[in-house]
């Protein structure tokens, strides 16, 4: 167990939700403490604790409500909603007002859980102006309570701009899905010499201000020593156990999407399993004869 926070220490801080220590040995029996919502300096507090964190996408509202009750701090409504929601084959081409409505729904259904917003391609690369802009737009309309966009170094002023209005940025680097034809396809990054560009990519990050980074399939040491000289915290998904925090996209984690995953992957569910079973038993009654029974017919 972790050494727990002392309440009323000099910041004044309740000490952080979730994290791994329970109440400390000798707290009276009760009900848990209470659950208060999870806000970015708490991520970069279980970093300093070396307290790794879980982060999930989440696209709609019983999705984020059992994620949050579940204790997943953070919840990413990703682009990635373009394959897993809208079935597109890329995140290229889902746009901001497909993405608002789904940002909408799993921020009213999140009570405690941090609720970021992916930028989705071409919503922030035009400009400066444009990337402030589309921020302001998933934070007022989307009531997300920060936003996501992919790119280094060259994406630093944007991320800086957005910072600037009041809006928490979290970075992602390594490989980029959405400049996936500049990339080559979906290929691991920040091999060899290429780590020195990634370590520098997650600094400008994190001098503009980003309160967080992700690092997309790049090799388990590239991503370590970024862990280790940043101070804000770093999210990995095929980047190795010594990212501060992991993500996973949700249908993979839970298997409802089904055929090959990527590598990085673990499978903690059949739910594709399980709703084709209930829907063939559905079916199967329905033919049979055998629903609706009188329980479920008014008189
Ligand atoms: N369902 C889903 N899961 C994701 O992780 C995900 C999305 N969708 N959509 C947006 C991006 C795209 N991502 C992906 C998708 C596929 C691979 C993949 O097939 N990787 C292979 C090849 C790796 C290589 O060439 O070295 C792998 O085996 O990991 C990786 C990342 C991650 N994101
Ligand atoms: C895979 C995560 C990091 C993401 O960007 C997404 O789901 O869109
Ligand atoms: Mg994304």
């Amino acid at each position: 167990m972790s050494v727990s926070e002392t309440p009323g220490d000099s910041t004044g801080e309740q000490p952080a939700p979730y994290g791994s220590g329970a109440a400390p040995a000798g707290d009276p029996p009760g009900p848990a403490p209470e659950r208060r919502k999870v806000r970015v300096h708490h991520l970069r507090q279980w970093k300093e604790r070396g307290e790794p964190w879980p982060m999930l996408t989440a696209y709609d509202m019983y999705t984020a409500k059992l994620f949050d009750e579940a204790g997943i701090p953070v919840l990413l409504v990703g682009d990635s909603a373009a394959n897993n929601v809208f079935g597109y084959d890329t995140s290229l081409p889902v746009t901001v007002d497909e993405l608002l409505p789904l940002v909408r729904a799993v921020s009213s259904a999140a009570t405690h859980s941090l609720v970021v917003a992916d930028l989705p391609f071409g919503s922030y690369q035009v400009s400066i102006e444009q990337a402030v802009a589309t921020a302001v737009r998933f934070m007022k309309e989307g009531r997300a309570h920060a936003v996501k966009l992919e790119g280094g170094s060259r994406f630093a002023p944007h991320v800086e701009a957005i910072v600037a209005a009041g809006v928490p940025v979290m970075g992602h680097i390594g490989f980029t899905p959405q400049s996936e034809h500049t990339l080559g396809g979906y290929r691991v990054q920040a091999r060899g010499e290429a780590g020195v560009e990634l370590l520098e990519d997650a600094l400008a990050l994190q001098d503009a201000g980003a309160f967080s980074v992700v690092m997309e399939m790049v090799p388990g040491e590239a991503a370590r020593q970024v862990t280790r000289k940043l101070a804000i915290p770093t999210v990995g998904i095929g980047a190795g156990a010594e990212c501060d925090a992991q993500v996973l996209v949700w249908q993979d984690m839970a298997g409802l999407r089904t055929g090959g995953a990527p590598r990085f992957v673990k499978r903690y569910a059949d739910v594709a399993g399980e709703l084709t079973r209930a829907a063939q038993e559905f079916a199967a009654d329905v033919r049979g004869g055998e629903f609706p029974a009188a329980q479920h017919t008014f008189d």
